[in-house]
């Protein structure tokens, strides 16, 4: 569905994107996570057609998306802050949607609507900050595109708003299968619906994996230093402190029976790293 080869992008001559590779061969849910400014919404444009690879391949479904109105139409990419026309209410941006979607579903929207309490005939430009990213969403989601790329869509959003959304889209994602692009800085909560995971760092695709196998790494291990640093020698740890005569070490290890082993032989404590601060981690260390 998706394919982008030795792809290199940047705004000016220093490059944002260098010579990344991956493909996206099956419908499902990827979150797509990295620090703030490391690329997400530059790859994210460079998929819809917004812009052109300076270098390398992208293609989606077989064709270059820039330029290529009949591409385009197979993908829904909401950015960050959508410039909808300031004159326009709610209610015209879903006549948008219906008008430019050909797969696009108005009774999906109105019950969104009214899940998101949006009120149709509100001006967009009078929406808060949450209600624009709500309203976004809802157009990515009634859609229905082979490909729908959603750039924060929980901007703004309380966790009560957030939770809702992430149902929506894994329900959307079983009752039309299709593939989501989810960028985040909230990977603790989406990993939960998601299938795998793209992160970009350092100008390069760092991690393209399914969830279930990134769920499982890392380890905390806390207990007597040297009896840690004995049973860690040879690991890579990510993090360390001290606390007197203890130590709690950020192992980059599987969370598995072997560990749990080691650990309970040794009169150690083992807890699972959240994937959050294993992926802050792991890009701190890449720096
Ligand atoms: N139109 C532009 N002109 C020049 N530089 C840009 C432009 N848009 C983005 N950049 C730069 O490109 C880099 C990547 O930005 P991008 O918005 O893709 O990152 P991001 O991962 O989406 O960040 P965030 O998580 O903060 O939204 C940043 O250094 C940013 O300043």
């Amino acid at each position: 569905m998706i394919r982008v080869e030795n792809v290199t992008y940047g705004y000016g001559e220093e490059s944002i994107l260098k010579d990344i590779s991956f493909k996206e061969k099956e419908n499902g849910i990827t979150a797509v996570w990295g620090r703030n400014g490391a690329g997400k919404t530059t790859l994210m444009k460079l998929l819809a057609g917004h812009d052109k690879p300076n270098k390398g391949i992208v293609e989606i479904m077989g064709t270059a998306p820039y330029n290529r109105a009949e591409v385009v139409q197979s993908v829904c990419y909401m950015q960050e802050d959508h410039p909808f026309s300031s004159i326009w209410n709610v209610k015209d941006s879903l006549r948008f949607g219906q008008y430019y979607y050909s797969n696009w579903d108005m009774d999906m929207a109105n019950r969104l609507l009214k899940i998101f309490r949006l009120d149709e005939n509100k001006k967009i430009s009078k929406l808060s900050k949450g209600m624009k990213s709500a309203l976004q969403f809802i157009i990515g989601i009634s859609s229905n595109a082979k490909i729908t790329i959603l750039d924060e869509p929980s901007n703004g959003l309380d966790a009560n708003m957030r939770k809702k959304m992430y149902k929506i889209i894994r329900e959307s994602q079983e009752q039309h299968p299709r593939l989501f692009l989810v960028s985040t800085h909230h990977i603790e909560e989406i990993q939960q619906i998601c299938d795998s995971i793209l992160v970009i760092h350092d100008k390069e695709v760092f991690i393209h994996e399914p969830i279930d196998e990134i769920r499982e790494c890392g380890i905390w291990l806390v207990g007597d230093k040297n009896t840690i640093e004995k049973v860690t020698d040879g690991q890579y740890v990510l993090e360390a402190s001290e606390l007197g005569s203890r130590l709690k070490v950020m192992v980059d290890v599987p969370f598995n029976e072997k560990w749990k082993e080691i650990a309970s032989l040794h009169g150690l404590s083992i807890e699972k790293v959240k994937l959050q601060d294993y992926l802050l981690n792991k890009t701190e260390e890449a720096e």
